[in-house]
């Protein structure tokens, strides 16, 4: 479920009942004529990050996640309003031990960024403003759109984080918040929701030099991605 933004900061929430907004693969569309946006989706490890990002760019759950090494990129292409948008998103790891040596690149021209707890995990949710405080540490600016999303809410009866309590910290944050379920399909659009609230609010920025960084960057990382799981299985 979309939570109302009561922060009131003009960053309006969007939701997927739009006829006019176009969702496909990045195969839909000219690529070549999109602008591109990076946004990094943290949090604790095991809130769901792969899976959300899954269920985004691949429309389906992720049965049987690994927990992610460093990063993993998925990508999806939107047509808002006639114009193409490409997202780039970097489901990063929870883990500080497959963390360490990304951390740099993870904050680097970061365009926006979705803070993931889980609704039934009260420490994840407490670890919201330590990950919110990392972002600054990394020179995250303060108009670099931010989401916070409570992940899990099919999980009923093993609720630990009331919406009221999420709702506060978000409001104290000026952030939107979202509760949702990769898992559930029926919360499909609400997951979609997500990202389109944020592709609508970067429609009007600038995109930072991330095509260069996709094109050769990305490689790189990837390679050192593969390196690290090398040494993680010693
Ligand atoms: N019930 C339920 N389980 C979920 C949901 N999303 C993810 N999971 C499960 O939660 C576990 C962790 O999911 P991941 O997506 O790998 O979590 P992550 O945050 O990417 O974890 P790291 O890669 O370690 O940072 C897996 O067992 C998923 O099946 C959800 O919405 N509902």
């Amino acid at each position: 479920m979309a939570i109302e933004n009561k922060a009131g900061d003009g960053f309006d929430t969007v939701f997927c009942q739009n006829d006019s907004v176009g969702l496909g693969s990045h195969h839909d569309y000219d690529a070549a004529q999109a602008r591109i946006f990076k946004i990094i989706v943290i949090g604790d490890s095991n809130v769901g990050k792969t899976c959300l990002t899954y269920r985004f760019c691949g429309g389906t759950f992720l049965k049987n996640p690994e927990a992610t090494i460093g990063v993993d990129f998925r990508e999806r292409t939107l047509q808002l309003d006639g114009e193409t948008i490409k997202l780039q998103i970097w489901d990063t790891a929870g883990q500080e031990r497959f963390r360490k040596s990304m951390v740099e690149h993870y904050y680097r021209s970061v365009h926006a960024v979705i803070f993931v707890y889980d609704v039934t995990s009260l420490i994840s949710f407490e670890s919201i403003p330590e990950w919110i405080e990392e972002c600054s540490r990394h020179s995250v600016g303060p108009m670099v759109p931010r989401i916070m999303v409570g992940n899990k809410c099919d999980l009923r009866d093993r609720r630990e984080v009331p919406t009221s309590a999420a709702q506060c910290l978000a409001d104290s944050y000026s952030f939107p918040l979202f509760e949702t379920s990769a898992k559930d399909p029926a919360e499909k659009e609400h997951v979609d929701a997500i990202f389109l609230t944020l592709a609508y609010r970067l429609k009007s920025h600038k995109p930072m030099r991330l095509k260069q960084l996709s094109e050769s960057g990305v490689r790189q990382l990837w390679n050192q991605r593969e390196e690290e799981a090398t040494i993680c299985q010693c």
